[in-house]
């Protein structure tokens, strides 16, 4: 890789980014930048009522995302500095795609398009993968109390519109690096030669 690379993880929620992010900064020495979650004032009335408060809640988050990401550009990327994030601002979209309807669908969508287009995107994105069981049991592990009110059939249509986007992003960004990890055959948690695995594979792309 000619630059110093921009890395992202995504997958649904609970998949394990944050863990898996977390894990690499450490073996790899490189600064992590993590989603904001526990201050988001909407979150848990979203979960109470979704038609209600999606729109602020996803304006809420991409606002966040756009300021973190200027400040990551700001301080890793312009300086040639790698970076590892726990999200891709993508999903943004992926989110406002599912959440929203009609007229502030379409605004949402202008809006993410004039903010995003012209920041750099990642060049390698490693997308977990994890089937619902596996998302359910995660969150339940994780014990934030608004997401018990996630509705199974909300993280499902997430996991399709999660694998859409990465088919989408292979497509229109065929420069970034998407590595899939199977959450169903790799456990970077429990099985530390599955965690090497994934922190050597990391370590070539980022030659
Ligand atoms: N591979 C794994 N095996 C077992 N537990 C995991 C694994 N990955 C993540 N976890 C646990 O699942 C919960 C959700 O993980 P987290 O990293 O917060 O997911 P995300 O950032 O994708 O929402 C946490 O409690 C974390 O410790
Ligand atoms: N509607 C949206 N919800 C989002 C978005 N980004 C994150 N989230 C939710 C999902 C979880 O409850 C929590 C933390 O996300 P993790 O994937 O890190 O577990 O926030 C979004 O853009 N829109």
């Amino acid at each position: 890789m000619k630059h110093a690379p921009f890395i992202a993880v995504e997958g649904p929620i609970g998949a394990g980014k944050t863990t898996l992010a977390t894990m690499l900064a450490g073996e790899l020495q490189l600064p992590v930048i993590k989603e904001i979650v526990e201050e988001n004032p909407f979150l848990d009335k979203f979960y109470q009522n979704m038609d209600d408060w999606s729109f602020q809640l996803e304006m809420f988050f991409l606002c966040n995302r756009y300021k973190q990401l200027e400040d990551t550009v700001y301080q890793y990327i312009d300086k040639g500095k790698p970076v590892i994030s726990d999200y891709h601002i993508y999903k943004n979209l992926i989110f406002g795609e599912r959440t929203l309807k009609g007229t502030k669908r379409e605004k949402y969508r202008q809006i993410y398009h004039v903010l995003t287009d012209d920041l750099p995107k990642p060049d390698i994105i490693l997308y977990i993968r994890a089937d619902l069981d596996t998302l359910l049991e995660r969150i339940a592990k994780r014990g934030r109390p608004f997401e018990e009110e996630i509705a199974p059939a909300y993280l499902q249509q997430l996991i399709e519109d999660y694998d859409a986007a990465m088919a989408s992003l292979a497509l229109t960004g065929p420069s970034t690096v998407i590595v899939t990890i199977d959450g169903k055959q790799v456990d970077f948690v429990e099985n530390q030669e599955d965690f090497t695995a994934i922190a050597s594979q990391l370590k070539e792309l980022m030659k």
